[in-house]
């Protein structure tokens, strides 16, 4: 017997005294590195003041442009200190990618009046990252995926053609119009309801909702945001005035959000439910109760849907507006190419879009030109990185400079002007075409835009319907042509500044062709 246990015990003890060796080898270098990692500067930026950091320096307008000058002066990744908080601003489309692609970037910071006060933080864009914002992404993506969007293709013909119609009758305020026809096609995809009129209540409390968000989201709005601590005095204070706002949005939500989903549950209990997103997911066997909380996260995601893509899709149409104004020449190639693939006895269709290419390059260029969220919308990150030498310490925001990574000269020969030949290699002087602005203009990682496939089909059908219909011009009351010059409004979402616009009809539309 001691034959046998006498080898046993060494072998024990050596067993042991590697395993702690090792202990202790891995607890060094992770000290080593952390050392290392806290050592490490903090990105280049603004001189901060004591207490305050940069506060003063921050731009409310249009901060993309401060953003920026100040890359030009401290590089791609830009620090900023706001109260004692960190900002990183990431101004190149590579680093964005690859600091916002991991996943420790999949949060979002605390949005206090909006997200917390308004109750806003249980929609998929303002969520933190938790189990509540995973479940909404799976839902979302199932239903928005590049197959699964094949399936509104009609309903995208059908807006296109109406929205060709309403310019014919009715061509001022086209964005309201195309407003509606956007905001309408969300709705029906998602709730198989019908909207027939831009008084539907569901239009009125979804753009009550997306305005109230669009005010309360931007910095420095309300003090709350700058210093949480003022959610624990009471909201009914006149200064404060909290419960107003409270109140408002847990009317609206119990309409939108809850009211929707319930109509969607009885109407699909009476037979009458036209097939959508909520009710696909409520009958998908795979889907159905298989996240805690299911209906509450199934109402959310739903909810998100009109407020994340109206507004966009209708930015990213007053750019091109605006661009095809600016630029007859581009227009007339366009046009030549549906006249070409189309002819003018049809609209065009999802059949043609193969055949299309200059229309999908223009598409691309107006979405590089100015992106329609040229900010995108803000990441936190969760643990201490390091990147290209720099800290970024846990809980920074981070900012990505949508729009400066479309103007960067080191990806695009002459930014400032809309060029879409720069996305046809055979047209681009046998180079590669270049950097594709579906990138990055929907954002990164985990948080990347779950509509990018249903926007760039909607988006597709209404730029090749209004070219084949119209020639769009700057021209006042008079017929006198207009200059008109890039400008676009300051805000979260950033649209072409109104110009004196004028459609004019270019091929015989019959009755028949938009109904
Ligand atoms: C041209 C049109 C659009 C643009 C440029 C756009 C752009 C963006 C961007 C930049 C983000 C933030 C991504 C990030 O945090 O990194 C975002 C988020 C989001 N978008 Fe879009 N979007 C568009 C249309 C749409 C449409 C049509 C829908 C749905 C029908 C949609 C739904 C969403 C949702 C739900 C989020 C939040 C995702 C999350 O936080 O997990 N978007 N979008």
């Amino acid at each position: 017997m001691d034959f046998v246990l006498i080898p046993s015990r060494p072998q024990l003890n050596i067993n042991l005294v590697s395993a702690l060796a090792a202990l202790v080898v891995c607890a060094a270098s992770l000290w080593r590195s952390l050392s290392r990692r806290r050592s490490l500067p903090l990105p280049p930026g603004p001189r901060p003041l004591p207490i305050l950091g940069n506060v003063l320096d921050w731009p409310t307008m249009s901060p993309w442009i401060k953003f920026a000058e100040w890359s030009k002066v401290h590089g791609d990744i830009v620090h900023i200190q706001l109260m004692g908080d960190h900002v990183v601003v990431i101004n190149s489309a590579e680093a964005a990618a690859q600091i916002l692609n991991r996943a420790i970037y999949s949060d979002r910071p605390r949005f206090v009046m909006a997200g917390e006060i308004m109750g806003y933080v249980r929609s998929m864009a303002l969520a933190p990252w938790g189990n509540h914002w995973k479940s909404m992404r799976r839902l979302t993506q199932h239903g928005f995926s590049k197959s699964s969007v094949q399936k509104f293709l009609p309903n995208h013909e059908d807006g296109a053609r109406r929205f060709v119609r309403s310019l014919l009758e009715k061509p001022s305020k086209y964005l309201e119009t195309l407003r509606f026809v956007l905001g309408k096609n969300i709705l029906e995809t998602t709730y198989g309801l019908e909207v027939d009129s831009v008084d539907h209540k569901l239009i009125k409390v979804s753009e009550a909702i997306q305005s109230d968000i669009a005010f309360a989201i931007v910095p420095g709005k309300f003090l709350v945001d700058t210093f949480p601590l003022l959610k624990r005095l009471p909201w009914w204070l006149p200064f404060l005035k909290y419960d107003k706002y409270a109140k408002r949005a847990m009317e609206l939500t119990a309409e939108m959000v809850d009211g929707s989903f319930d109509d969607v549950k009885s109407r699909m209990s009476d037979g009458t439910i036209r097939p959508c997103l909520v009710s696909n997911v409520l009958e998908d066997d795979n889907l159905r109760n298989k996240t805690p909380d299911f209906e509450n996260v199934l109402k959310w995601a739903a909810g998100t849907l009109y407020g994340a893509g109206v507004e966009t899709s209708v930015a990213c149409f007053s750019t091109f507006a605006l661009a095809m104004a600016m630029y007859p020449d581009v227009q007339r190639r366009a046009q030549e190419e549906l006249d070409r693939v189309v002819g003018s006895s049809r609209m065009p269709t999802f059949e043609d879009r193969e055949r299309l290419p200059y229309i999908d390059a223009i598409l691309k260029e107006a979405l590089r030109w100015q992106p329609p969220v040229p900010l995108g919308v803000p990441h936190r990150v969760m643990e201490d990185d390091t990147y290209n030498g720099y800290r970024i310490p846990k809980g920074s925001v981070v900012i990505a400079n949508l729009w400066q990574m479309g103007r960067d000269a080191r990806t695009y020969s002459d930014p400032l002007e809309f060029k879409p030949e720069r996305f046809l290699p055979d047209m681009n002087g046998g180079r590669a075409a270049e950097l594709d602005p579906a990138t990055y203009v929907f954002g990164f990682g985990r948080r990347a835009c779950p509509g990018n496939h249903y926007a760039t089909t909607s988006l597709f059908i209404q730029f090749a319907s209004v070219l084949w219909a119209f020639d769009i011009k700057a021209e006042d009351e008079q017929g006198r042509p207009v200059k008109v010059s890039p400008e676009f409004t300051p805000g979260f979402v950033s649209h072409a500044c109104p110009f004196p616009y004028k459609f004019v009809r270019r091929v015989e539309i019959q009755d028949g062709m938009t109904s």
